[in-house]
């Protein structure tokens, strides 16, 4: 989480800046204003900052922020400020030119970002709000001013979350960038009031599996995501070029084995031999026909359970490739509406959700207990030797829900995230996007919680793959993303635990709109294009054969040595 605190003079934005680190173990304050300062009044102003420090805290005084940050982007940091930082960034000379400062300060203000961006641990960044004050009659006052405006504006447009302290309040800022689209708050509010879901199989009945109680459990709690071991991806690289080829002639094989080297922290890597899916089936009250008889998806609900036998029977798509491509198939049955073998509903949260058009889909408490089902299915696996995971979806609807949390989590318009998931007709497409529009009306308000927003607008299917992804991350097994469905959870689960997606490669491009989008935010690019649009895990299995080649490579390849090959 990046957050960007603004506030005037003595109004607590630094009281409230420590506050946002307060849970965290380690944090670095990088202090950027003057150390060597004769000024009797600075000089207790800091005395006074360090004395509110706990030994938590480390100082380090620079005004190099982004080295600093790149230096050591696991650990918490508060950049205390911004006015310092731009103050060292700029001559205010009058006979320097003003342009010129300007400039300089955009290069910077574009490192500083990056690094920002970069940041996989919390970073709060304090800075003063000196627009509000009149326009200052000195050359020096005039062009601070000015820069301190663009540097707010970048440092905002990189942040997550920017607050504006005032008189010891402080008042998140929901705006949206100048100049770009139509904020989510402005969606219009639903004009037309859907048609309730049919209790009988949309409403969330508690099965008997679970009571699912509004448990204080920490299912959400995530311990700090350490990156891929970067010494390991250094050897591997190092190794590429002895190996008997030209270097870089196998191309994007060779990062993708420098990945699997830095998962495992071993290089070579050892083959993977244990790959396994774990399809996520869950029903959703927003496929529930609406009095006309149209839905969101052109199937009924009946297919999930439907097709939850096919899993099991080995019929599905799924499982066709994964006996090609050697990976292992669980299914679990998460919240689907209908009955389904003992053998995998011994997770099941619920029966189906309720329509997210007019409600939340689960409870908080139904979201916690799926989120702890998904983690413990990705220990299970981990603990018995799994060496890659990926996850699959099934659920009649679900590219409602999926194309809900991507829209808000990546601020595209419904219109722009919808896609027709199994084949809808045009009076489909209309009505699933009027559902995203609605859906994404009622999530806008919990978009930076991610288990309030799984429970508003996701799901427990959805809750139960973001938790296993976070986990996954945390028990440092890779993964290979599938499509629009689990790469919905993915972008949750990484605001969940930020640095997940370091543990990811995203198999496919899914056909469905909103998936490239996703995958864009997460900053991912796609291993295949087939224009797949299936979901299952399918276009995760479709890649998984090149990444257990790359990673073949890597561990059984001649070096130019070994095979006595001249090396060029
Ligand atoms: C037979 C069949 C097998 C599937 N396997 C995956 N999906 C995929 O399509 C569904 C999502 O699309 P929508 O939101 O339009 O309903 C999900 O079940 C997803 O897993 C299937 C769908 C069907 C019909
Ligand atoms: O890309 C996906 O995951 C997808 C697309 C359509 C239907 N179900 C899933």
């Amino acid at each position: 989480m990046r957050t960007l605190v603004l506030g005037g003079v003595r109004s607590g934005k630094s009281e409230h800046a420590e506050s946002l680190l307060a849970d965290q173990s380690a944090v670095r304050y990088l202090a950027t204003g003057p150390t060597l300062s004769a000024d009797a009044d600075w000089s207790r102003r800091v005395a006074d900052h360090r004395q509110r420090r706990s030994a938590r805290y480390e100082t380090v005084e620079t005004v190099d922020v982004a080295a600093a940050l790149r230096a050591q982007p696991d650990v918490a940091a508060l950049v205390d400020d911004l006015g310092n930082w731009v103050a060292a960034h700029a001559d205010f000379d009058e006979a320097a030119d003003a342009g010129e400062q300007v400039r300089r300060l955009d290069e910077a203000l574009t490192e500083l970002a990056a690094a920002l961006r970069a940041h996989r641990a919390d970073v709060v960044v304090v800075s003063p709000e000196v627009g509000l004050a009149v326009v200052p009659h000195t050359h020096a006052g005039r062009l601070f001013q000015d820069l301190m405006g663009r540097a707010n504006r970048t440092i905002a447009d990189a942040a997550d979350d920017t607050v504006l302290l005032v008189a010891g309040r402080a008042l998140p800022l929901a705006g949206r960038p100048v100049g770009t689209r139509t904020p989510v708050a402005a969606i219009p509010e639903p004009t037309a009031v859907p048609d309730p879901p049919t209790p009988a199989t949309t409403a969330p009945v508690p099965s008997t599996e679970s009571t699912a109680p509004d448990d204080p459990t920490d299912a959400e709690v995530f311990a700090l995501i350490t990156p891929p071991d970067p010494q390991v991806a250094e050897a591997a690289r190092d190794r590429h070029k002895r190996l008997t080829k030209p270097p870089g002639s196998l191309g994007r094989l060779e990062e993708l084995g420098v990945w699997v080297a830095s998962c495992q922290g071993v290089c070579p890597p050892r083959p993977i031999t244990a790959p396994t899916v774990v399809v996520f089936a869950g029903d959703h009250g927003v496929a529930a026909p609406d009095s006309d008889g149209g839905s969101v998806s052109a199937f009924p609900q009946a297919v999930t359970g439907q097709m939850v036998a096919n899993f099991l029977a080995g019929g599905a798509a799924l499982n066709v490739m994964a006996r090609r491509a050697g990976a292992a198939v669980r299914v679990e049955d998460i919240a689907v509406a209908a009955d389904t073998s003992p053998a995998v509903s011994r997770h099941k949260v619920c029966r189906g959700s309720t329509d997210l058009r007019v409600a939340d889909a689960i409870t908080l408490g139904q979201a916690r207990q799926a989120m702890a089902a998904g983690r413990a299915i990705a220990d299970e696996l981990v603990d018995s030797g799994v060496d890659l995971l990926i996850a699959g979806d099934m659920g009649i609807g679900n590219t409602t829900p999926a194309a809900v949390l991507i829209g808000l989590l990546t601020h595209e318009e419904p219109v722009t995230v919808v896609g027709r998931g199994t084949g809808i007709d045009d009076a489909g497409w209309i009505r699933k996007t009027a559902a995203i529009r609605d859906g994404m009306w009622r999530g806008r308000r919990v978009a930076d919680d991610p288990l309030s927003l799984l429970a508003a607008v996701g799901g427990a299917d959805f809750a139960a793959m973001a938790g296993f992804l976070a986990q996954a991350a945390l028990r440092r097994t890779p993964v290979i993303l599938d499509g629009l469905v689990v790469t919905a959870a993915a972008l949750v689960a990484d605001d969940l635990a930020p640095g997940s997606v370091d543990w990811w490669q995203a198999g496919h491009v899914s056909a469905e709109p909103a998936h490239a989008i996703a995958l864009r935010r997460l900053g991912l690019t796609p291993l295949l294009d087939l224009g797949m649009r299936l979901g299952e895990a399918s276009g995760a299995v479709a890649a998984l054969p090149l990444v257990a080649a790359a990673t073949d490579i890597l561990g059984s390849m001649a070096t130019f040595d070994e095979a006595g090959v001249s090396d060029g």
